[in-house]
């Protein structure tokens, strides 16, 4: 579990952070979402120690990271993916990694069986394509077998296989009771991923909440219904203070009622109904509109 406490961070006479406060729970995906320059990376590293809070609090397991002891077999973490000495091959890399961090040296070959780079463990990470160092990055990361893991915009510049793996790894790492934290500027990535979603804009707190329910509360969703009596339909829900719109010769949207109310209204008008649609937002569509009504945290001088 990582607990953020009131986190602030300037560079300068700019907050890259102010007054940030979430936890991130194990056995779930969490997405950490926000625009490019949200203060995202400053977070990610601020948890890791490797940038000091200007001010705030964050405990790893319940205590700060520099506390811990053995911090790989709490955290691992891809931060960037380029951090590997070309001319190593990636056994000879984690092997340097386990050595440096006291971890046994079998973990090395169970890491590269992970990632499925067991066959290329030989080769010189120089000659890696960018799919092949994400995962010679998250198998890093795992090495320690830790309970958290934190991952920093980790599909970035992957094809849709590598995105596929990612994304499939990060799930089945959180179902073995880890605590995934994955930042993201993009919240198509974590559509099908995240189970719960950090979302910050301009260093502040914008929203901790399932996944499911952002959709739920900045959703437009609405329904179209089909009827054999579309104008008799708009008088009664428009009584009822729907937005009701034709939208063909026997379907009407409706805005403003849920299924359940159309259905009942209809009936007690003696309306036959033939078919109700709900058309669902999407998470992007979600975010935006969030990001959107967080417009006042645009702009934060120190
Ligand atoms: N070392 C630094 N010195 C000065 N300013 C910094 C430094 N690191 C980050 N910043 C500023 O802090 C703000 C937040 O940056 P950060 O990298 O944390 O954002 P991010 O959400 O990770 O963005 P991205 O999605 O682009 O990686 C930005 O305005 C950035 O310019």
């Amino acid at each position: 579990m990582i607990e953020i406490e009131d986190l602030s961070k300037r560079y300068g006479d700019r907050y890259a952070v102010r007054d940030l406060t979430f936890s991130v729970f194990p056995g779930r995906v969490t997405g950490f979402l926000g625009p490019n320059g949200s203060g995202k990376s400053t977070t990610m590293r601020a948890v890791l120690g490797l940038d000091l809070p200007t001010a705030g609090r964050i405990r790893v397991d319940g205590r700060p990271y520099a506390a811990l002891e053995r911090p790989l077999t709490h955290v691992g973490m891809l931060l960037d993916a380029g951090g590997v000495h070309p001319g190593r091959s990636a056994r000879q890399h984690l092997r340097a990694v386990a050595a440096a961090g006291r971890l046994p040296a079998r973990r090395v070959d169970e890491v590269l069986a992970r990632v499925g780079l067991t066959d290329a463990a030989g080769r010189r990470a120089g000659e890696f394509s960018l799919g092949m160092r994400q995962r010679l990055g998250i198998a890093t990361a795992l090495l320690g077998d830790p309970g958290i893991l934190l991952l920093d915009e980790p599909v970035n510049g992957l094809d849709p296989e590598g995105v596929r793996w990612i994304r499939d790894l990060m799930k089945s790492l959180a179902a073995e009771g880890r605590t995934v934290f994955v930042s993201s500027h993009l919240m198509s990535e974590m559509e099908n991923t995240a189970d719960h979603l950090v979302v910050i804009g301009r260093g502040r707190l914008i929203a901790d909440i399932p996944a499911g329910e952002l959709i739920e509360r900045y959703s437009d969703g609405f329904l179209s219904v089909r009827t054999t009596d579309p104008g008799r339909l708009i008088t009664v829900l428009a009584a009822a203070g729907a937005q009701v719109t034709p939208e063909n010769a026997d379907t009407v949207r409706v805005d403003g009622l849920s299924g359940d109310a159309v259905a009942r209204l209809a009936h007690q008008a003696g309306v036959l109904v033939l078919e109700t649609a709900r058309h669902a937002t999407s998470l992007e569509d979600a975010y935006l509109r969030l990001t959107d009504a967080a417009v006042e945290y645009r702009g934060v001088p120190a």
